[in-house]
Formats: structure tokens, C-alpha cells, sequence
């Protein structure tokens, strides 16, 4: 059996008790880490405190063990019981539907444990969750690379009064250029994109593309550590968030759409 399981967003104690009974029976553990972390995942002894709390060692498993190791972990539990952990829901992120769908074709039980996830934590500023479009993913640029398709996903969004949740990009275990030019393969240190990388970037595209879907004194929300005893949440005009220091990864951004008064009742709550 392929057990799926959330780990929600805080620390070690957000597994669900069903979550933890599971993952004590497993033979093998991995833990998804490229498509978001735990906060204290991101010390050293960070894997350690999971792994005392399961009595279970941990195998973590990069983008590349995932991509290219999956039959391998498939086959596993098609003989015994293994844990894949994600942090937050399973289905927070639109990878961990592919190692589902991997499972079944070979014929591998699964069973998913959800759990709570940024999708639907970001409720907690106030903003209905059923007045969002669809969520965009904002990556790095770089100086040759600055892809904008989120643009025109947040417009569709502005222009049905909805609120827009934007993602923000996750680099590890990213390899060096150099390094894959010589073949062998040395890695950056980990990157997380912050509020303020994601404003300039959004305001860049704006200043580009020039259709005045957004702008400067747009009204968003940026969101640290959700799920976190020192989680932020702060809303303000796009300007006002770029003088924000969110702190800590992980972050996320709104940008607000068509507002009700309770809504706006509630991002009162958070105002700078
Ligand atoms: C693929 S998504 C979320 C995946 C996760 N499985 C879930 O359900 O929450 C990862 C992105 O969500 C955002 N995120 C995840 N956890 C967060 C947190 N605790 N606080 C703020 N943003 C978070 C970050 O922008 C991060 O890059």
C-alpha cells in the first residue's frame, strides 16, 4: 500500500492522528521536499524531530528521485507499506496527482490522507475562498528567462471580480550552469521567493505589458510561515507590501478582487 500523506504547514504536530498511525506502520518513508517545506524543515535538525516523533527514518525525496525513481518507490509498496509525506495536502500541489495515477496503472494500492494545506489557509485574512480564480505560480525570473502567462490568468481573474492566490517559486536542489556544463552536477543553495520579489516581478510585467490589469496601489495580501505560531499576514496597496519584511519562507500573495464588506471588515484586521 502507497500511503499519501499531508503533513499540513506548521511543525511536526500538524500530522493528523490517522496520518501518524499510518506512517508508524510503514516500512518506508519518504518525504516529498521540492514543492514546499515545513518551517522547521528548514533547520538541520529539522528531519530529525519527524523522524523521533514516527520512530521511523526518513528518505528524502528530491524533484529528481521523484521523477526518476517513482517505479522504484511504486514497486516497494506494491510488496509492503510506504509513506510519502507532503507537506500541507497531497493535493495542494498538481504533482502528487501524477504518482497517484503512476500507482494505479501499476496496479499499486493507494491511500491519501489529507490535511490542511495553503490553498485553503490563506482563508484566514478574511477573503472568501469561494471568490478566488485560478491560482498562478510566479517564478524566478532570470535574465534570460522572465515568463509573464500568469498574466493573463490574473486578468481573466480581475475581470470577474475574483481574487487571485499566487504562489511563489521554490528553488532547491537547483544545479549550478558550470556544473552542468562539466557533467557533474553541483547544486545552488536553496532559494524561496519572497512578497517583495513577487511585487517587483508582477509590477515588471505590468510596466510590459501595459493593459492596467494591476498596479502599484492594488490592494493584496501577503502571507509568511501560515500554520506557524509566528505566521504574518499583512494587507496593503502592492507599494505599501514592497516596505513589508515578511521574514522566514515560506510566503504567498493575494491580489484582491471584488471585495464584500465583511471581507473588507476583515482585511481591516491585517491593514499596515
Ligand atoms: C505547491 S504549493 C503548496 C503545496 C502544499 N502541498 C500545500 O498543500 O500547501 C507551494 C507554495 O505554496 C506557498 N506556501 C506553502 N506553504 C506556505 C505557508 N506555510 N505559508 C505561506 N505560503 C506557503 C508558497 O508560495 C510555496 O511556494
Amino acid at each position: 500500500m502507497l500511503y499519501i500523506i499531508g503533513l499540513g504547514l506548521g511543525d511536526d504536530k500538524d500530522i493528523t492522528l490517522k496520518g501518524l498511525e499510518a506512517v508508524k506502520k510503514c516500512s518506508k518513508v519518504y518525504m516529498e521536499a521540492y514543492t514546499s517545506l515545513l518551517s522547521f524543515g528548514l533547520s538541520p535538525n529539522g528531519l530529525s524531530n519527524l523522524e523521533n516523533l514516527y520512530g521511523r527514518s526518513i528518505t528524502l525525496a528530491d524533484r529528481e528521485m521523484v521523477e526518476e525513481k517513482a517505479d522504484e518507490i511504486l514497486n516497494e509498496a506494491k510488496a509492503s507499506d510506504v509513506a510519502f509525506l507532503v507537506v500541507g495536502d497531497p493535493f495542494g500541489a498538481t504533482t502528487h496527482t501524477d504518482i497517484v495515477v503512476r500507482a494505479k496503472k501499476l496496479g499499486v494500492d493507494v491511500k491519501v490522507i489529507h490535511n490542511a494545506s495553503v490553498m485553503n489557509a490563506v482563508g484566514v485574512c478574511g477573503l472568501q475562498l469561494y471568490h478566488y480564480g485560478e491560482t498562478v505560480s510566479i517564478p524566478f525570473f532570470t535574465e534570460t528567462w522572465r515568463p509573464d502567462s500568469f498574466y493573463e490568468k490574473i486578468r481573466e481573474n480581475r475581470k470577474l471580480g475574483l481574487h487571485t492566490l499566487c504562489l511563489l517559486d521554490i528553488r532547491v536542489k537547483e544545479p549550478t550552469i558550470e556544473s552542468l556544463c562539466r557533467g557533474k552536477k553541483q547544486y545552488e543553495p536553496p532559494r524561496f521567493m519572497t512578497v517583495n520579489t513577487a511585487i517587483e516581478q508582477l509590477l515588471e510585467v505590468e510596466e510590459a505589458r501595459g493593459e492596467f490589469v494591476y498596479g502599484e496601489n492594488t490592494i493584496c495580501v501577503g502571507f509568511a510561515r501560515l500554520g506557524s505560531e509566528d505566521q504574518k499576514v499583512v494587507a496593503g496597496s502592492m507599494k505599501q507590501l514592497l516596505t513589508v519584511d515578511f521574514g522566514a519562507p515560506l510566503h504567498c500573495l493575494v491580489i484582491v478582487g471584488k471585495t464584500h464588506p465583511v471581507e473588507e471588515e476583515m482585511l481591516e484586521f491585517y491593514g499596515l
